[in-house]
């Protein structure tokens, strides 16, 4: 018999999200999310669920708008996943002015900071879906413009 695989996750009908990855010195903003929301205190990117009508990138601006209080320019979709809990999830590489001051809404967003992506994976309450972003993204399934994946990355994720 053929050895079996596990399936890999399906979306769940109306279950869409949209993520921006934005990036500053080799390094990913991060958001740690609020107690009041789902996931509570996870670290993850900022972004959110996409609503009926609207395309990717006008949820993410939104979203980013609403979590960090500032603009936002969406500039390439960079993967596309499916979480372990059925949610359709677009990544999209997102930026920021330079001199933009990020304002966080608390009642969805604890903290923000910038971490490279040796620090995120290893983070202990990394969001679990965000594990395969960055994998997929060490295993070269998908560049980043602007961040090169470290010589070392399989040392770094091991
Ligand atoms: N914000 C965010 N959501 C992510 C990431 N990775 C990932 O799988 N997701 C998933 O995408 C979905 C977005 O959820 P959310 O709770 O942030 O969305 P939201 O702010 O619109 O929630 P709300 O409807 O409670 O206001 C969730 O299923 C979440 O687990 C990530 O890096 N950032």
């Amino acid at each position: 018999m053929p050895p079996t695989t596990p399936a890999s996750p399906q979306p769940s009908p109306g279950k869409r999200a949209v993520v921006g990855v934005i990036l500053w010195q080799n390094q990913f903003l991060t958001i740690r999310r609020s107690q009041t929301v789902a996931a509570p205190g996870k670290i993850c990117f900022p972004g959110g669920k996409i609503q009926a009508g609207e395309s990717e990138e006008v949820a993410l601006v939104r979203e980013i708008e609403e979590e960090l209080g500032i603009s936002a320019t969406v500039s390439h979709r960079l993967y596309e996943n499916v979480t372990g809990w059925g949610t359709q999830v677009a990544w999209w590489l997102t930026h920021i002015e330079e001199d933009a001051q990020v304002q966080i809404n608390e009642e969805e967003v604890a903290q923000w900071c910038w971490m490279t992506p040796h620090t995120m994976l290893r983070h202990p309450d990394l969001l679990s879906s965000n594990r395969d972003f960055l994998e997929s993204w060490g295993r070269s399934t998908f560049a980043i413009p602007g961040i090169a994946v470290p010589d070392n990355w399989d040392e770094i994720a091991g």
